[in-house]
């Protein structure tokens, strides 16, 4: 659905936030975008939705150049940003004016999610707390039915409870025609949630694999000593030592992706090397 072709970026052309990246997300997937604070994913899904042109390179959705803004392409994608303004309008004064420009919104479903969240459906949008408010744009945002659905931290803001049932209505709204696209830095939030990693790291994408991809390669355990094991990353904790190890013989264990995403960012190479090998089709 999203094709990123040789895509170079820059809020400054002398100094580049990206160059030549490549990547391509499919419908279906519930992707989960990581990086450190200031990585570029922001950056990264604005080129994609055609909110910041490439400095070099193409972001396309569906083959139409993102840039361009067709309104054929803006009424099929929907995006939160991080830092979200609401106006002083109720949800239902809010939905007559903006529902229009989604064709397959849905009212029911708008109202059924807001419930979910408990958020009061006749509030005035701009007096509900900052976590509310988010859930009200989360909720607008799956009712609009779009086929691209990015969303930009959403779990900020959000209490406990709130993260958890995000995760729940989120699971229930993909389709195989939707592509959802989560960036965070709270890699716990999208925990049982997202199917494939994208992650963002000194100016690359440095990984963009499904889950059980991973997992096939490398497995994922906690062992009483770190001693005796071929580590590609270790982590100390209460229980022991959590690691991860290569995974020759295939064997399944459940990716920690918070353990993942700081073995990737502390550089070890050879986590990589084995992720890629084999992995031709996702060659990055
Ligand atoms: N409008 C802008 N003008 C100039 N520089 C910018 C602009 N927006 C972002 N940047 C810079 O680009 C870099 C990447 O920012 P971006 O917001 O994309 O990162 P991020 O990974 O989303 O970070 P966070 O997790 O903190 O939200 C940062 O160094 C930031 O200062």
């Amino acid at each position: 659905m999203i094709q990123i072709n040789n895509l170079s970026f820059g809020y400054r052309k002398k100094n580049l936030l990206f160059q030549n990246l490549n990547l391509s997300l499919s419908r279906g997937h519930i992707y989960g975008l990581l990086g450190k604070n200031g990585a570029g994913k922001s950056t990264l899904l604005k080129n994609m939705i055609g909110l910041a042109y490439p400095t070099a390179g193409t972001c396309t959705i569906d083959g139409a150049d993102a840039s361009k803004r067709w309104p054929q392409v803006l009424q099929n994608l929907y995006f939160l940003p991080e830092e979200i303004y609401v106006p002083a309008l109720t949800t239902t004064q809010y939905v007559s004016r903006t529902a229009c420009f989604y064709p397959r919104f849905s009212e029911q479903e708008f109202y059924q999610y807001l419930a979910e969240f408990e958020v009061p459906r006749e509030a005035v949008l701009d007096k509900l707390s900052f976590g509310q408010q988010k859930k009200m744009m989360i909720a607008f945002g799956l009712a609009t039915n779009t086929d691209l659905l990015v969303m930009d931290e959403p779990t900020n803001g959000l209490d406990i409870p709130s993260k958890v049932q995000f995760r729940k209505i989120i699971a229930s709204a993909l389709t195989e025609e939707r592509c959802v696209i989560i960036s965070t830095h709270q890699v716990r939030d999208l925990e049982s949630l997202i199917d494939t990693l994208v992650v963002v790291h000194n100016r690359e994408i440095v990984v963009n694999q499904e889950l059980d991809q991973i997992s096939e390669k490398l497995l994922f355990t906690t062992v009483p000593s770190a001693q005796d094991h071929q580590l590609l990353y270790a982590e100390e904790s209460l229980r022991g030592v959590n690691v991860i190890l290569p995974n020759p013989e295939g064997v399944y264990s459940k990716v920690d992706m918070e353990l993942f995403f700081n073995a990737i960012i502390s550089g070890n190479p050879a986590i990589l090397q084995l992720l890629n090998s084999n992995h031709l089709q996702n060659a990055i």
